[in-house]
């Protein structure tokens, strides 16, 4: 089975998503840890009032609004607060899919500057799966009251990729976070982030399933990091299997029909 226009990435985010971009309006996922002002991000670039609150989970699906910056205007998508990519629950399936397969122009990772270390686990991954990335250092403010001073300058160029720092609650490094995402947007800046090397042994075993995946999904190779996908195929993770058959063949399969070891499916040979 080919590819059709259905399997674009705008179809998938309209299909799947439904979020319809009209206009190829470029679209925004924000991303992060569970409580880091995501939401409270969201509300001040949209002036819309998703539901905040001093407890983690408090969106479980994504929610979608609209901000304009230099007479551009942007979708921006709520993800649910997750610790990780790595299906371990429904929120982090939703992140994990909306950015890997819906493929939005840019992630803004919301991370807690009072607590980076936790939160840089998410960013790394983010960073994996894509190459159009901001780090917004929110609750600057927590972070002051704690006597936490982060050296953002070293940590730029460590992950070679835009740091904003803000306090989303009162509307600090909103506008630098809005110029930031349109000029990744419009390709005024380019960024390439630091690329995560595992152990030889994982490396070389990339290497060899990378062009294997080529040859067997060739049609979909650009819409979906080959690498990022050998890396959960070496840790066994059939879930990612489901979510190309859901996305790009339209198969609803459940777990237990994705086999052990070599499979082939109605979609692709895996
Ligand atoms: N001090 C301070 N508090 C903030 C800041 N940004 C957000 N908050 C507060 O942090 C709490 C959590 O904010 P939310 O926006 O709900 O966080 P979230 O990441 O959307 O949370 P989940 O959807 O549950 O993952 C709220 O009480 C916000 O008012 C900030 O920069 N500084
Ligand atoms: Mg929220």
């Amino acid at each position: 089975m080919g590819l059709t226009a259905e399997s674009s990435g705008f179809n998938v985010l309209n299909k799947s998503f439904n979020i319809e971009s009209k206009n190829n309006k470029p679209v925004i996922a924000l991303a992060g840890n569970p409580n880091t002002g995501k939401s409270t991000v969201f509300n001040g670039l949209t002036g819309l009032k998703q539901h905040t609150g001093n407890w983690p989970g408090k969106t479980v699906t994504q929610a979608q609004g609209l901000f304009i910056h230099n007479n551009q205007e942007f979708i921006l998508v709520d993800l649910p607060g997750t610790y990780s990519l790595l299906s371990n629950s429904t929120e982090e399936m939703i992140a994990r899919d909306f950015i890997c397969f819906a493929q939005p122009n840019t992630t803004i990772v919301v991370t807690d500057a009072s607590n980076l270390e936790r939160n840089l686990n998410l960013v790394l991954q983010v960073m994996e799966l894509t190459d159009k990335v901001i780090l917004c250092l929110n609750l600057m403010d927590e972070a002051k009251r704690k006597n936490i001073n982060i050296n953002i300058e070293k940590l730029q160029k460590e992950l070679r990729i835009p740091i904003i720092p803000t306090i989303a609650r009162d509307n600090k490094g909103l506008h630098k976070l809005k110029e930031t995402t349109y000029k990744i947007c419009n390709n005024l800046i380019k960024v390439k982030p630091t690329k995560i090397e595992y152990s030889e042994k994982v490396e070389s075993a990339v290497a060899k399933i990378v062009p294997i995946l080529k040859a067997n999904i060739g049609q979909i190779s650009n819409k979906v990091n080959l690498r990022w996908l050998a890396l959960r195929l070496i840790e066994g993770d059939k879930t990612i299997l489901q979510a190309i058959e859901k996305y790009f063949f339209n198969n609803d399969l459940s777990i237990d029909q994705i086999p052990e070891g070599e499979v082939q499916t109605n979609g692709v040979n895996y």
